[in-house]
Parts: structure tokens; sequence; C-alpha cells
């Protein structure tokens, strides 16, 4: 075996060769990932290279040997398909790698995103609802040193910026969401999609299940006249306005 094709053959599923293309089967019949749209990157924990999928393709048939993967420092590819062009995304996943420490990012064409993304500003907000616990708030424990998630009682708020004829000029805007929501996890492109991030591929999973859970419940919320953002018991007043 060469030892680019080292990079993706592995009897490991937890290997992000073979991880990327089982989560993007995942995702394709959750309709995240459909129509070549949508993807994932995962940085290895070993080596700290990053896996990238391949433009334009059906992501839910990849293969491990479609898979580009490029060295963290010099950004240069270790390796890089002769068939293929690497992700449209790969300038805003590298961005997160940089900038966010993540250790994989999720983009999905999710409906739900897309339609908050409507129905809502600048930013989505939801609040008081179980699932919220299962987002990080950007706090450390002091003396745990380990992530805080948000609270039942707290606001989860995920900046949304506009879409761009390509997914590169996302750049300019995504880096001010990262100086403007220093705390998110996610960031909602209007009429597109969310892009989101953890430390690892497991907490992106659990973050982006939980996000477009709230989205999707966001969604019919706003249907019944009832702010998601709104405190606990002033729903009645909404409802009763109706
Ligand atoms: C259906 S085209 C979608 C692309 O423009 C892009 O938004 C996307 O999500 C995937 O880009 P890709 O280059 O195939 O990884
Ligand atoms: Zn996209």
């Amino acid at each position: 075996m060469s030892s680019e094709d080292a990079l993706i053959h592995s009897d490991d599923p937890r290997h992000p060769a073979n991880l990327i293309c089982t989560l993007c089967k995942q995702f394709f019949y959750n309709n995240w990932c459909t129509g070549t749209g949508g993807g994932i990157s995962i940085k290895d924990p070993k080596t700290s290279h990053y896996y990238l999928a391949p433009s334009g393709v059906q992501k839910e048939q990849m293969t491990p040997d479609d898979l580009f993967v490029m060295d963290a420092q010099s950004l240069g590819y270790l390796r890089a398909p002769k068939s293929y062009k690497p992700s449209a995304c790969t300038p805003l996943f590298v961005a997160c790698y940089q900038k966010k420490d993540a250790g994989a990012i999720i983009h999905t064409h999710s409906q739900n995103a897309v339609v908050c993304s409507l129905i809502f500003g600048d930013e989505f907000r939801i609040a008081n609802i179980e699932q919220i616990k299962a987002i990080p708030s950007g706090k450390v424990d002091p003396v745990t040193k380990k992530p805080i998630a948000l609270s039942f009682f707290d606001t989860l708020r995920i900046p949304i910026i506009e879409n761009m004829a390509h997914e590169d000029e996302l750049i300019d805007d995504l880096h001010k969401t990262f100086i403007d929501y220093p705390d998110t996890c996610a960031v909602i492109v209007r009429r597109h999609g969310i892009f989101v991030w953890g430390p690892t591929i497991d907490k992106a999973k659990i973050f982006n299940e939980a996000i477009d859970y709230l989205m999707e419940l966001a969604i019919k919320m706003h249907k019944l006249g009832i702010p998601p953002d709104c405190g606990i018991g002033e729903e009645k007043k909404h409802l009763a306005g109706q």
C-alpha cells in the first residue's frame, strides 16, 4: 500500500476516513446531505491531519478512496484524488479548525436550518427547552476544566449569516461570527444550511442533532404563535392571543 493510501485505509470503523463515509450515509437519510449538498470534515486526533470530502459527489456513496487529506501546518494535500476537487467548504472547515480549535465540522442543508433562516433575522434564539442542555455554553469549569453546557434556563443563540454565490465567499462573515459570538458552536447560512463544529466528531454530531431538533421545534412553536425564546409560562399568553 502506498503511503498516501495508508492515510485512508484502516479496519477501524472510527478512523476518520471510515467515519466520514458512515456518517454521510446516515446524514443522507436524515435529508441533511442530499443532492451532493453538505458534508463532514474530521481532524484525525492522532496525526492532526484534516480529512475532507471531494466536491460535488453524492456524499452517501463516498468511499475512503475518494477522500482528501490535508496537512494541518502547511495546508498542503498529503493525499488528493486526481479525479476530484476538494469540497468547496474546505476554506470554511479550515477556518473552524484554526480559529475554533474544532476537531470536526458538520455542514448540512437541513430544511430546519433553512426555514429558521427565513423566519428569524440575524440570530436564531430558543430558550427554556430541555434539549438546550446538549449544547456547550462556551464556558469552562474553573475547577474541573471541563466545558459547561447551557442550562435549561439559558437561551441558545446562533448567528445567521447571508448566503453567497460561492461557498468561499462566506469566509468573512464566518470570521465575523467568531468575534461576535465567541461561544457559538454553529453558524446558520440563510437559505442554505448550517455549519456545526465540536472538539471531536462525536461532540459535533451531538451538537448538530440537538440544534436540528431545536430548529424543528422552533418552527413548530413559531407556527403556533409562540416565540421560541419566550419565557417559561409566557406561551399561554401567545396561545391565548390566537
Ligand atoms: C448542491 S451544491 C452545494 C454546494 O455548493 C455546497 O453548499 C455544499 O454543501 C457541498 O459542497 P461540496 O463542494 O460538494 O462539498
Ligand atoms: Zn452547502
